[in-house]
């Protein structure tokens, strides 16, 4: 039966690079409309890697879906390329934000929105919103990107994103090297998203803590494989998530039992 409130499916997704170092073996979560959800894991457990395979970015480092079948809404993501995907409204905010650094904040933004054939009056309207959200941006607007802080590049490259009018907003450890009231203030900022618009989320983490505190639900992927698929509040309680992921004790230390099978819950 097609559960109509599945906006992506992963279902048993396994993943190479260079057909040889296998990147991902068994990889199932899902994300429901208007949902956050967050996907957690230690270094090199395959958070980066399951997103690119999500827009159909890994043949671009030589990288292979091998197994597994991933759905956003009717469109089967192995075969439509990445700008279908963003068309289609699975719009990523990549590791490392990626602005362009030349371009002013405002520049950067409006580039979000040329994609859609948006009018003028629309592209005004979207930024207003934006600077709405983000009022740092607007204090910025006229200034080159390369010089703004690393808050001010992720926020920019956030609002690129919903310049383009995503239906999954998929972000790529938004809070790394940044400070923490910074990392609170953009976390705070995608949860009224999500609230307001019933904007759709899926974001993977090394805070798990702040990631867990405002995700409907998470994954935990450990080297390649679902741990743990659970609602967010369940797994904040669990003390083996606690030592594991919440700073108790280092990952490397254990493993996780699952919680629930790891499969679409
Ligand atoms: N372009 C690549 N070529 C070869 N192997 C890669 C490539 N990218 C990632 N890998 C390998 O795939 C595995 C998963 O890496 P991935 O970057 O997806 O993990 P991650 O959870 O995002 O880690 P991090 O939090 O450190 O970014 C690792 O063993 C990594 O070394």
């Amino acid at each position: 039966m097609v559960d109509t409130d599945i906006l992506l499916s992963v279902e048993s997704l396994r993943a190479t690079y260079n057909h040889t170092i296998t990147a991902l073996t068994d990889v199932s979560f899902s994300v429901k409309h208007g949902e956050i959800v967050a996907l957690l894991g230690a270094n090199g457990a395959g958070k980066t890697t399951t997103l690119k395979a999500l827009s159909n970015l890994l043949p671009a480092e030589r990288g292979q879906i091998v197994a597994g079948r991933i759905h956003f809404g009717a469109i089967d993501v192995t075969t439509a390329s990445p700008a279908a995907l963003v068309r289609a409204g699975l719009v990523q905010v990549l590791e490392g934000r990626h602005c362009f650094r030349t371009l002013t904040v405002e520049e950067n933004l409006i580039s979000g929105g040329l994609g859609r054939s948006a009018t003028r009056s629309e592209i005004t309207a979207d930024l207003e919103k934006i600077y709405a959200l983000f009022p740092r941006l607007k204090e910025k607007r006229r200034v080159t990107s390369g010089l703004t802080s690393g808050g001010e590049q992720q926020m920019t490259a956030i609002g690129r994103a919903l310049m383009s009018r995503p239906r999954l907003l998929v972000l790529d450890e938004p809070s790394m090297g940044l400070a923490p009231l910074v990392v609170q203030d953009i976390f705070r900022t995608l949860r009224r998203l999500n609230e307001e618009e019933r904007l759709s989320i899926l974001v993977a983490e090394q805070n798990s803590a702040i990631a867990l505190k405002y995700a409907d639900r998470a994954t935990i992927l450990e080297n390649g494989v679902t741990a743990i698929n659970g609602a967010a509040a369940d797994l904040r309680q669990r003390s083996e998530v606690q030592d594991l992921y919440l700073g108790r004790k280092t990952a490397a230390s254990g493993h996780l039992a699952p919680l629930v099978p790891a499969t679409n819950p």
